[in-house]
């Protein structure tokens, strides 16, 4: 029996259109404020005395113990800068400390696009020359760090106490946070009865712990002191630059520090009740950084207080040195009415701190070539002989006709109202009568997992619709397929349509942000492009992309194997973002931080 597993979707809140009433305090001003209340502190009361607990509260001592611990690290051969030697030329890249807050990371936590960023990026940037850490939630007993090892420290955040749990692979340092708070029986964010009502308190947990693991972990005699970059990804880690800018810079910590906001998914903002404000540990005058206005008639009731409320992600761009989303395309649609859900105000008053970098791929996890879950691997060489033996073992295992002449489509996303999977649907009635076979793996929406059951029960000689999160399954409809459909409302980078690429599966994809960035459409002139993209986003412009490409799949199968292989040479390694994350970086250092 398939399952039908109820996947955890990463919406603390939904993120909601403008205001026309923000009311944002400058950080400039506020950092003058701060100036005289550089002692403060989290909580109430006193942190443990335990000699193995280190307190987030900022004291003299502590302050003094950091500035010198910073000044140590500072001297380690990781901070200081490499010597690359480019043809006759001696050039000098400087190599940082990064630290990547997130609350998902492959392959350990995985609910989407982010934990496979959070995975690969990191070890691209290592093998560069930098110093990485990595600090997620430990969600659950990773065997990478055995229990009985224990934490190898624990740190005092707002009113609690956590753990770090360190694991070094693929040049990268992987700093689990441990709390009761993380393993849950349902998802990561949510579980049958909708979201869970403490993320606030398990996110803010997560930035508080980010920021102080560099100060007090010691990793291979050092730690990574206070000169780091911070990589605060989506709104559960969109803190991290409001705790920095705040807390820290005011205390005497991470002057050298920058913080960099990457915008993963501008839609999800972790918007709370305003009272929540004070459960920060935040002087009152930085409630204006995070207090977000709704007008009326985008009031939705169950966070904001007449339509106030407090929003992470307007805290984080408020905050943030520099942001980065994760295409070019997104970052001009962000700044837009109809792509900013309301922000577009704010990042335009940072536009100039703004970049859009593309995602890459993990090359080997990706990889046609190494891939443990297809019944056959291949490479641009064989992919013919390859696709054909994954789409006789695909059509097995799902019990469909095996006929290798029949157009395979796949769909693989999230089943809600940005992937368009309902425009699936909507296409269906045309698209079963082309005698193709359609292949969706998917879960979300309640309307949208039944409509996949509909499908299958509907057209059971020709439709499959997978509910549940299977990664296995993932990579061998992304192998077996000759089509993937990627109709996005809108899609900040997409990595579906990259994989799919890699893998000789041609994708169909609405034009809109990092989609139009990726699948140049085909141009049957001059035999250039990677796939079809339509717009707009509607069934009938959809319909017709999917004509063509069944058109050519038949009619002119030497064009579309010619698309395939175009598709599989592209390159999309992390190595050409990483080196673009390192420009955004030295742009952040030359700069004075935005918040001090
Ligand atoms: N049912 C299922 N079973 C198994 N695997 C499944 C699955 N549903 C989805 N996946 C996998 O989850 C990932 C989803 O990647 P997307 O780029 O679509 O991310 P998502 O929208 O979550 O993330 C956001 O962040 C990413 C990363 O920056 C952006 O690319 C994206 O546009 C943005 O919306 C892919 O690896 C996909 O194969």
């Amino acid at each position: 029996m398939r399952p039908s597993l109820l996947h955890a979707s990463p919406f603390s809140t939904a993120g909601r259109p403008a205001s026309s009433k923000q009311t944002f305090q400058a950080p400039k001003s506020v950092a003058k404020q701060l100036l005289h209340c550089r002692k403060w502190s989290l909580r109430p009361h006193a942190p443990k005395a335990a000699e193995s607990v280190a307190s987030t509260v900022i004291d003299e001592q502590s302050l003094n113990e950091r500035r010198s611990s910073a000044a140590q690290a500072a001297s380690t051969p990781d901070s200081t800068h490499h010597k690359e030697v480019r043809g006759a030329t001696e050039t000098a890249r400087a190599t940082y400390n990064i630290v990547f807050v997130t609350a998902e990371v492959a392959p350990w936590s995985k609910t989407g696009g982010l934990g496979d960023v959070c995975g690969s990026l990191p070890p691209a940037l290592a093998a560069r020359g930098h110093r990485v850490m990595v600090v997620s939630p430990r969600y659950a007993n990773y065997d990478v760090v055995p229990d009985s090892k224990g934490p190898q420290m624990k740190v005092s955040v707002l009113d609690t106490e956590v753990g770090l749990y360190h694991h070094r692979s693929k040049g990268v340092d992987w700093v689990f946070v441990d709390h009761p708070s993380y393993p849950r029986p349902g998802g990561l964010y949510a579980d049958a009865f909708g979201v869970y009502g403490d993320n606030q308190y398990r996110y803010t947990l997560l930035c508080l712990a980010g920021l102080e693991a560099p100060l007090q972990l010691q990793i291979e005699g050092s730690t990574f002191g206070d000169d780091c970059i911070f990589i605060a990804n989506d709104w559960h880690a969109a803190m991290t630059p409001v705790y920095l800018a705040a807390k820290y810079r005011p205390g005497g910590v991470y002057g050298n520090a920058r913080s960099v906001l990457a915008i993963h998914n501008l839609r999800h903002q972790g918007v709370f009740p305003p009272k929540t404000f004070a459960t920060y540990g935040l002087p009152g005058h930085w409630y204006g950084a995070l207090e977000w206005q709704y007008p009326p008639h985008q009031r939705q009731g169950s966070y904001e207080e007449e339509g106030r409320a407090v929003n992470t992600m307007k805290g984080g761009i408020s905050t943030a040195d520099r942001i980065v989303t994760v295409s070019p395309g997104y970052a001009w649609e962000i700044l837009t009415p109809e792509g900013g859900w309301g922000m577009e105000q704010m990042l335009g008053s940072r536009a100039y701190a703004l970049n859009g970098v593309l995602n890459g791929i993990d090359n080997h996890d990706w990889n046609p070539q190494h891939d443990k879950h297809l019944a056959q691997k291949f490479s641009v060489s064989n992919f013919s002989r390859g696709k054909a033996a994954n789409k006789a073992a695909l059509q097995k295992e799902l019990d469909l006709p095996e006929r290798p002449e029949v157009p395979l489509i796949g769909f693989i996303g999230r089943l809600d109202y940005q992937k368009g999977a309902d425009l699936v649907l909507g296409v269906l009635p045309w698209l079963m009568e082309q005698d193709v076979q359609l292949v969706c793996l998917g879960t979300g929406d309640v309307s949208l997992e039944a409509g996949m059951r509909w499908m299958e029960n509907t057209y059971p000689d020709r439709a499959r619709g997978w509910v549940g999160f299977n990664v296995p399954m993932s990579h061998k409809i992304t192998a077996a397929a000759d089509i993937l459909l990627m109709p996005s409302r809108f899609e900040p980078c997409g990595l579906n349509q990259l994989y799919a690429m890699a893998y000789g599966t041609v994708p169909v994809a609405h034009a809109t942000g990092g989609l139009r960035d990726t699948v140049l459409p085909f141009n049957p002139w001059d035999g250039t492009g990677t796939g079809w993209t339509f717009s707009p986003c509607t069934t009938d412009a959809f319909t017709g992309a999917l004509r063509n490409t069944l058109e050519t799949f038949r009619e002119h199968p030497d064009s579309f194997k010619a698309l395939q292989q175009r598709g599989m040479e592209r390159n999309s390694t992390w190595d050409k973002a990483a080196a673009e994350y390192e420009t955004i970086f030295g742009w952040a250092k030359i700069d004075q931080p935005y918040c001090k």
